[in-house]
C-alpha cells in the first residue's frame, strides 16, 4: 500500500493546465487568472479632491482669510483656470484639483459670501487631495497569473480598466458511478437499491472548486457497461469513477480499464477511508478510481481529486497537505498501518488558543450523516500511538 503523500505527489506530478479562455469581467469571479492583469491607467488618473469644498494654495489657507472664488468644478469636468494667490475654486468630491492649488478646505470650514469664501479654519498642504496614482500607477501588475479571482480582485481589475480577463478553462471532469445496486435519487424505492449519493457529493465539491462536471450514466458491474463509459474519457480533462475499485469478484473497474489500455500508476494506498484508490491514464486523460463507500469517495476527493483539479486550473498546489494544529477532544486508540482521516467536530478551546477537534466514535465510511455533522478531519499517522484528550493533533477543514 502506497503512502498518502507519495500517492498525492504521483497524481500531481504530470498534470498540465488545460488551456485558457477569455471571459467578461462580470463572469470572472471564482475563475483562475491565466495572464497577469496590468493597470491601463493610474488610479486616480489625476489628483482629485476627497471632499466637497474649495481648492486653494496652502499658503492662503489660513483661518480668517478671504479668497476670491474664480471657478466651480464638478467631478468629471476639469477646470481650465490656474489658481492664483488670493484665489480659490469651488469643487466637489472626485473633481480634478486645478493647476496652482495644493490643498482643499472642506465646505464646513468656509462661510460663503457671493463670490468670496471666508475660511473659519486653516488647511494643510495636500489636505483632502487624492494624489495621482496613489492607489496604483499605469502598468503596475495588479493581479498575478494563478490567482483565483474574488470580488475584491474583480473590483481592482475594473479599476485598472479591464473588461475581459484571460482565465484558465474550466476542466471538464466526468463522474462515473458504478454498481448494479446504484440507483438515482428520485428513482422508485427498490428493496435493495442504494441511492447514488457519492456522485452528487463529489460533483458538488468539484463544481464548488471550479470544475465543469459531467455526470456519466451509471455503469453496471459488467465489462461491457464499464468499458463503454470509460471510453468517454477521451472527451474529458479528468475522469473520476466511484466504486468497484476493491478486491471483490464484481469490482471490475481495473479489469475494464486495463482492457481498454489504462496505464495504471498505482492501486491501494495506506489510508482510511480510501484504501482501494486507483490512479492511471487512459490516453492523455488522468483517471482516478475512488472507493464506493461515499465517505471514502469524499475524503479521497478532498485529498487527491481537488488538488488535481486545481493543478489543471493553473492554481499553485503544494505537494504537502495543508493542515492546521488543534488539540484532541477525546482519547484515541493506537493506529495501524493506514493513515487515518477521522471525522470530527471542531469547537473553540476554553483557553481561546488552539481549537478542540473531537472525532466521532463511529467512523464507518458509509455514514454520511456523521460526515455532515463533522467540520474537520483529524489526521493520524500510520502506527501513531494511543493518545489522550488534550494532545496536539493536525486537522483539515472540510469544505
Ligand atoms: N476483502 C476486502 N473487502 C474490502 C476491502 C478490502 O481491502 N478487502 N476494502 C474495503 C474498503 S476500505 C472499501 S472503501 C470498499 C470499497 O470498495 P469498492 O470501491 O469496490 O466499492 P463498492 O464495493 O462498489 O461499494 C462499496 C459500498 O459503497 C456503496 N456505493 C458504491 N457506489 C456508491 C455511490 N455512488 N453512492 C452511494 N453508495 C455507493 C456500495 O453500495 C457499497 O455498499 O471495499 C471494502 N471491501
Ligand atoms: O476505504 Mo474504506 O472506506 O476504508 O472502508
Amino acid at each position: 500500500m502506497l503512502d498518502v503523500a507519495v500517492a498525492r505527489a504521483r497524481i500531481l506530478e504530470n498534470l498540465k493546465t488545460c488551456g485558457q479562455e477569455i471571459v467578461p469581467l462580470s463572469q470572472a469571479c471564482g475563475r483562475v487568472l491565466a495572464q497577469p492583469v496590468h493597470a491601463r491607467t493610474a488610479n486616480p488618473p489625476v489628483s482629485v479632491s476627497a471632499m466637497d469644498g474649495y481648492a486653494a494654495k496652502a499658503e492662503d489657507a489660513l483661518e480668517g482669510a478671504v479668497l476670491h472664488i474664480v471657478d466651480e468644478i464638478p467631478a468629471g469636468h476639469p477646470s481650465a483656470v490656474t489658481v492664483q494667490k488670493g484665489e480659490c475654486v469651488r469643487l466637489f468630491t472626485g473633481a480634478q484639483i486645478p493647476a496652482g492649488a495644493d490643498t482643499v478646505i472642506i465646505q464646513e470650514n468656509v462661510q460663503r459670501e457671493g463670490d468670496h469664501a471666508k475660511l473659519t479654519a486653516s488647511a494643510r498642504q495636500g489636505q483632502y487631495i487624492r494624489q495621482q496614482g496613489q492607489d496604483f500607477q499605469k502598468n503596475d501588475e495588479l493581479l498575478p497569473a494563478g490567482r483565483r479571482l474574488g470580488p475584491r480582485d474583480i473590483g481592482l481589475a475594473a479599476a485598472g480598466g479591464h473588461v475581459w480577463l484571460t482565465v484558465s478553462r474550466r476542466p471538464r471532469v466526468g463522474i462515473l458511478a458504478t454498481g448494479d445496486e446504484i440507483i438515482l435519487p428520485g428513482d422508485p424505492d427498490p428493496a435493495d437499491g442504494i441511492f447514488n449519493s457519492a456522485s452528487f457529493m463529489v460533483a458538488a465539491l468539484l463544481q464548488q472548486q471550479g470544475a465543469e462536471t459531467i455526470m456519466l450514466p451509471i455503469a453496471r458491474d459488467n465489462m461491457e457497461s464499464l468499458t463503454t463509459q470509460f471510453r468517454q474519457a477521451a472527451t474529458l480533462d479528468m475522469l473520476v469513477s466511484i466504486g468497484g475499485a476493491s478486491v471483490g469478484d464484481y469490482d471490475l473497474v481495473r479489469p475494464a480499464l486495463a482492457e481498454i489500455g489504462l496505464q495504471q500508476d498505482f492501486w491501494k494506498i495506506a489510508m482510511r477511508p480510501g484504501k482501494p484508490l486507483m490512479f492511471g491514464r487512459l490516453g492523455n486523460t488522468p483517471i482516478i478510481g475512488l472507493p464506493g463507500n461515499p465517505v471514502a469517495a469524499m475524503v479521497c476527493s478532498i485529498v487527491f481529486v481537488t488538488p488535481a483539479l486545481h493543478t489543471l486550473m493553473g492554481l499553485p498546489v503544494g505537494t504537502e497537505l495543508q493542515t492546521e494544529p488543534a488539540i484532541l477532544g477525546c482519547d484515541v486508540k493506537e493506529n495501524d498501518a493506514r493513515q487515518d482521516f477521522l471525522r470530527a467536530t471542531l469547537a473553540p478551546s476554553p483557553k481561546g488558543a488552539v481549537a478542540v477537534a473531537t472525532p466521532f466514535s463511529r467512523q464507518d465510511s458509509a455514514q454520511l450523516n456523521i460526515l455532515k455533522q463533522s467540520q474537520v478531519l483529524v489526521l493520524r499517522a500510520p502506527f501513531a500511538p494511543a493518545q489522550k484528550a488534550g494532545t496536539p493533533c493536525q486537522i483539515i477543514r472540510l469544505p
